[in-house]
């Protein structure tokens, strides 16, 4: 039994603010990982203040799921005991937990989120030592000889373009050198012919430098896209990885953009990481060390001063600006959020004459964008000018120091010439140094956003060993043995609920709106899991099985169908793309479809719009129903599969399925009895379990909940009919 000490001190203590619960998350069949968050550093104060009197107060807590606590709250500087059972918390523990606290999940909220529109992960944060060391994996990997040449040439040419700039000053004090003593030479022809050539050399240097630039651009470019390319990816497959649940929390419009920023931040830190800090830093020791010989200790010390007082101003700005940028993140992912969740409900907004109303949100939120951007520019001002200024003073500095020199005649004209030069040639990278360590630093974050996403592990995932399962038609079995189940703590949906469906038979489920007919499916699908008890096919415990094969094994038909923005002969083909498109044509017939199809201008090649909204109603369910018919699988799932359709294309459509389900174990969920009275057996959901269970004349003549239903449906009701009990019970249901 895992014993958590939590701080109840919290509960009185005036700064809290948060009330949140804490997560307990199954990796494994026997532990559970336990994470507490930092949300606000307000208690850390008071708990700094007065840890050891409180720590009177703490007493150890069994958790039970749904058990709410308050707490978790302290900042990096926590101290007393207090903090330090709560940093024990927040050091991930594994501690055996009891069946029924298994795979409960509960997450940690409260308000006051730091990070992002995505909200809280639930996954540990990944730190720039880490998304460092992930893409030079990318860059420099051990199985692709190719991409490590393709490195190897950039750095080749980077090496080539750097010595090219730093020869360029040289030839030009050449050049301004020999100019000079053109008056008192004797052969003035073969100064100028110097002096040209040298000038020539001068052009060649800094265009074969920009050239090998270029050069190194495009070579690394493919290194870089193809790394992006294979993150991005990942990412993608990853998201599809996670869970339902995982999904159902976060907002589409900030998990792309999400990948969107991460994946530009990438091609940024990339480049920077090869090309910029590194050979920076080379260029800034080789000039420096260049002006301290040729010049003296006084040149070197300036320009080294110079490079470390703009180093630590740009660091520390940087830093101090960086909080705007979290901003304007947080800030451009709800807007984005906001549109999308406004544009896909088009028709709501229209039929409520919400108009204004959306634009307004839109509006205030975009408001906050607008002030969080205007503080990172205005910041940016504020850096810029202060890394000229610094620039400029050591500029005038080292010409001041040159002068005197040339005054000595310690040096000459093409000296100073060249000392200019040096230092313009170093403002380059120094601008750079700055810009890139800002934009690396943002690129980071935006990074760290979405690395920390592939950090989120699925709850869902197919145990070490899976077994397959193996099933077909003849022994695809279903059963739910004693399963207690609750999307959130305090809110049961099953309370050991015990049926079974023998192979090849045809189960309605019915029962009352939120009874839990479609938890159900979501269960057989694994798409959560059972607090307590099992589920079961074939015999074979599903939580033992490899998931992708379990879920090869179910079709379903939900109870919205959504559609890709794609054809509709794509749209169905998506239920087994190995199938031939006669293959599809028959789905098509056995949904009652084609025919409508057929009478469409482009047939097939239809267009079904975002998410089928060209579609009907009935439409959509029917390209559904074709899908699972085409998936082909022992068991199929019809949730409020017909409910859209009229009653002569359901007849239609319900001896087609009668065709296709036969021999299988299918199950159908339905509201209108009539769909289902055929079924071999209907189970009627009452109260978290199955209260009725019979044929549909069996039912009837039970005269209980759903001979009520039936009545109801088919406005034969007679109410002197009911007992008490059912009449209570119905009334629940409906
Ligand atoms: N992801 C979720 N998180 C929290 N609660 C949920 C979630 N999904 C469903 N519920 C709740 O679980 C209950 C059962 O939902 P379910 O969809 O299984 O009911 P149903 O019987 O299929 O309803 P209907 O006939 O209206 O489709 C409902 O009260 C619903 O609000």
């Amino acid at each position: 039994m895992a014993v958590l000490q939590l701080p109840k001190l919290c509960r009185s203590n005036k700064h809290l603010i948060s009330c949140c619960r804490v997560s307990w998350y199954s990796h494994t069949n026997k532990t559970a990982h336990v994470q507490a968050q930092v949300l606000y550093s307000s208690l850390a104060r008071a708990d700094d203040n007065n840890g050891h009197a409180k720590s009177k107060k703490i007493t150890p807590f069994t958790p039970t799921p749904g058990n709410k606590l308050l707490g978790g709250v302290f900042g990096k500087k926590a101290k007393g005991p207090a903090a330090s059972i709560l940093q024990q918390q927040q050091q991930r523990q594994q501690a055996p937990l009891p069946q029924q606290l298994r795979q409960c999940h509960v997450h940690i909220g409260g308000g006051g989120d730091g990070g992002n529109a995505l909200g809280k992960l639930d996954a540990p944060e990944v730190t720039s030592q880490d998304m460092l060391r992930a893409m030079m994996a990318y860059i420099w990997p051990k199985d692709d000889a190719l991409v490590r040449k393709r490195v190897g040439i950039s750095l080749g040419l980077l090496a080539g373009s750097k010595l090219l700039t730093v020869c360029v000053p040289f030839l030009f004090k050449g050049a301004v050198d020999t100019m000079t003593t053109l008056n008192m030479d004797t052969a003035p022809d073969a100064v100028l012919s110097a002096a040209t050539a040298m000038l020539l050399g001068y052009g060649i240097a800094r265009a074969s430098a920009a050239g090998f630039n270029e050069l190194r651009n495009a070579v690394f470019a493919k290194v870089a896209h193809h790394s992006i390319r294979k993150i991005a990816t990942n990412v993608f497959l990853h998201l599809h990885n996670l869970d339902l649940a995982f999904h159902l929390n976060k907002q589409t419009g900030a998990l792309s953009k999400t990948i969107d920023r991460g994946s530009r931040g990438i091609n940024f830190v990339l480049s920077a990481m090869v090309f910029n800090i590194v050979p920076t830093i080379f260029e800034l020791a080789l000039v420096s060390s260049i002006l301290g010989i040729k010049c003296g200790l006084a040149f070197a010390g300036v320009s080294m001063g110079c490079v470390g007082v703009y180093a630590l101003y740009t660091l520390s700005v940087t830093q101090w600006r960086t909080r705007f940028r979290v901003y304007m993140n947080q800030a451009e992912n709800e807007a984005g959020n906001k549109a999308v969740d406004s544009l896909i409900n088009y028709e709501t907004v229209k039929y409520f004459n919400n108009e204004k109303y959306e634009a307004g949100c839109y509006n205030e939120v975009l408001r906050k964008y607008e002030a969080a951007s205007l503080k990172t520019s205005s910041s940016l001002a504020l850096l810029n000018f202060g890394q000229n200024a610094i620039f400029s003073t050591a500029l005038s500095l080292i010409m001041v120091l040159a002068a005197k020199e040339i005054a000595q005649g310690n040096m000459t004209v093409g000296d100073l010439v060249m000392v200019n030069g040096l230092l313009f040639q170093l403002s380059i990278p120094l601008g750079f140094l700055g810009s890139v360590y800002r934009e690396v630093r943002q690129a980071l974050l935006d990074m760290q956003a979405m690395f920390t996403l592939m950090n989120v592990d699925s709850r869902i995932q197919s145990p070490v060993n899976a077994q397959p399962l193996f099933v077909d038609n003849s022994n695809a079995s279903i059963e739910f043995r004693n399963v207690s189940f609750e999307y959130e703590p305090g809110k049961p949906i099953f309370k050991d609920l015990s049926f079974s469906i023998p192979a090849g038979k045809n189960v309605a489920i019915v029962g009352g709106s939120g009874s839990g007919k479609s938890s159900i499916v979501r269960l057989l699908f694994r798409f959560f899991e059972p607090n307590t008890g099992k589920v079961l096919i074939g015999g074979q415990d599903i939580s033992s099985v490899d998931l992708e094969c379990l879920r090869k094994t179910i079709a379903v038909v939900p109870q919205d169908s959504v559609l890709f923005h794609n054809t509709i002969e794509h749209n169905i083909h998506y239920g087994n793309l190995s199938k031939s498109h006669t293959e599809v044509e028959n789905a098509a017939r056995m949904a009652d479809l084609h025919d409508s199809i057929m009478s469409w201008p482009n047939q097939y090649n239809t267009q079904v719009g975002e998410r089928g909204l060209k579609l009907s109603g009935g439409e959509k369910q029917r390209v559904a129903i074709a899908r699972a018919i085409l998936k082909n699988t022992p068991i199929l799932i019809f949730d409020e599969a017909t409910s859209s359709l009229d009653s002569i294309t359901e007849h239609n459509i319900l001896q087609a399925l009668s065709c296709a389900t036969s021999g299988r174990t299918s199950i159908c969920i339905a509201h209108r009895l009539s769909t289902v009275k055929e079924a071999d057996e209907i189970l009627v959901l009452a109260n978290g379990r199955v209260g009725e269970r019979g044929t549909h004349m069996e039912l009837l003549r039970q005269n209980g909940l759903y001979a009520r239903l039936w009545e109801t449906q088919t406005q034969q009701f007679d109410p002197s009919r009911l007992t008490d009990e059912t009449r209570k019970q119905a009334a629940d249901a409906c």
